[in-house]
C-alpha cells in the first residue's frame, strides 16, 4: 500500500459500487439457427473510490472496464447492484439530481479522433457544456472561460477557432480534457486516454492529467489495459479478469471478476 493510499484510507468515499452486474443478451449462429445467450460483461463488481484519489482500473480487452465506467456514469443500466454517488443511489435519483450528477461526473474518451465532432470548432466543443449547464452569465464570460480552459490544458486560446482536423492527436486529447473540465466536475473517468497516442505524447498527457488532478482536487477512475500506464497516476489499482473458460461458449460469454483492488507497490 502506497503512502497516497494511506492518505486516502481516511478520506470520504465519492463513488461506491456494490455488487454490480451488467448483462447483455447476445445471439449467434445463422438466420435459421440462432443461439441465444447472456453475456456477463460485468459480474458482481464492488469497489469504492475516495474523494481526491485516482483509482486505476486495468484488465484485458473485453473484461468489462468500459461497461463498468458507463454504468457508473449512468449511461448503461445495471442488471443488478448499486452505484452510490456521495451515498445516494444513482438509479433512483430524480431527473433534476441526475442533471447535476451529469455535470459532476465526466468522461475522457480513448480515441481523440472519433470523440470530437468534426463540424464544431474547438471553442464550441469546449463551451458546449458551459452553455448547457448555464455556467456563464454572458458571452464575454463564456469566451473567457473557454480561453482559460484552453490554457489549462496547454493550448493557445487563439486555437478556439480551429476545427478538430487541424490538431494533432495529443492536442485533440487536450481538447477532450478541456471539454470534461468545462463543467467543473468532481469525478472524471479517463477511459484509456493515452492508448491511441504515440508513446512520446503519452507521458505529456499523463503528466497533464496528474497536474490537473492535484490543482483541481479531482477524483479519477483511470482505465487502461496496461499496468505500466496506470501505476504512475494511480493511488490504488483494481484488476478486472476475463474468465478464460467462457471463451468456448457458443456466444462470447465472459465473466468478470469482482474488483478487489490490489495495490501497486
Ligand atoms: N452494448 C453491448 N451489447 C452487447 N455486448 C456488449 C455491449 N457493450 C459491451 N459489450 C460486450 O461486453 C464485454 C465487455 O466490453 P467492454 O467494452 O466493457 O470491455 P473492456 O474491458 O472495456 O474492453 P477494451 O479494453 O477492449 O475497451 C465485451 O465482450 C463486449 O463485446
Amino acid at each position: 500500500m502506497t503512502a497516497s493510499t494511506n492518505r486516502n484510507s481516511n478520506s470520504s468515499v465519492l463513488i461506491d459500487v456494490e455488487n454490480l452486474s451488467v448483462e447483455f443478451p447476445v445471439s449467434s449462429g445463422t438466420l435459421f439457427s440462432r443461439n441465444r445467450a447472456i453475456l456477463h460483461a460485468v459480474d458482481n463488481v464492488s469497489l469504492s473510490i475516495h474523494k481526491g484519489e485516482s483509482l486505476g482500473l486495468v484488465g484485458e480487452s473485453g473484461s468489462g472496464k468500459t461497461t463498468l465506467g458507463r454504468t457508473i456514469l449512468h449511461l448503461q443500466k445495471a442488471t443488478s447492484g448499486t452505484v452510490l454517488f456521495e451515498g445516494q443511489p444513482i438509479n433512483t435519483m430524480k431527473n433534476r439530481d441526475l442533471r447535476t450528477l451529469r455535470r459532476r461526473m465526466q468522461i475522457i474518451f480513448q480515441d481523440p479522433y472519433s470523440s470530437l465532432d468534426p463540424r464544431m470548432s474547438a471553442g464550441a466543443i469546449i463551451g458546449e457544456g458551459i452553455a448547457i449547464h448555464n455556467l456563464a452569465s454572458s458571452r464575454a464570460e463564456y469566451n473567457r472561460r473557454v480561453a482559460e480552459l484552453l490554457e489549462m490544458v496547454g493550448l493557445n486560446p487563439v486555437m478556439a477557432r480551429r476545427f478538430p482536423h487541424e490538431f494533432s492527436g495529443g492536442q485533440r486529447q487536450r481538447i477532450g480534457i478541456a471539454r470534461a473540465l468545462a463543467v467543473e466536475p468532481d469525478f472524471i473517468i479517463c477511459d484509456g486516454p493515452v492508448s491511441a497516442l504515440d508513446v512520446s505524447i503519452q507521458a505529456q498527457i499523463l503528466s497533464l492529467l496528474a497536474n490537473l488532478q492535484s490543482e483541481l482536487g479531482l477524483t479519477y477512475l483511470f482505465v487502461a489495459h496496461d499496468l505500466s500506464v496506470v501505476r504512475h497516476i494511480s493511488d490504488r489499482v483494481a484488476v478486472m479478469y476475463l474468465d478464460e473458460s467462457s471463451k468456448s461458449q457458443p456466444a462470447p460469454i465472459s465473466t468478470v471478476n469482482p474488483c478487489t483492488p490490489t495495490h501497486t507497490p
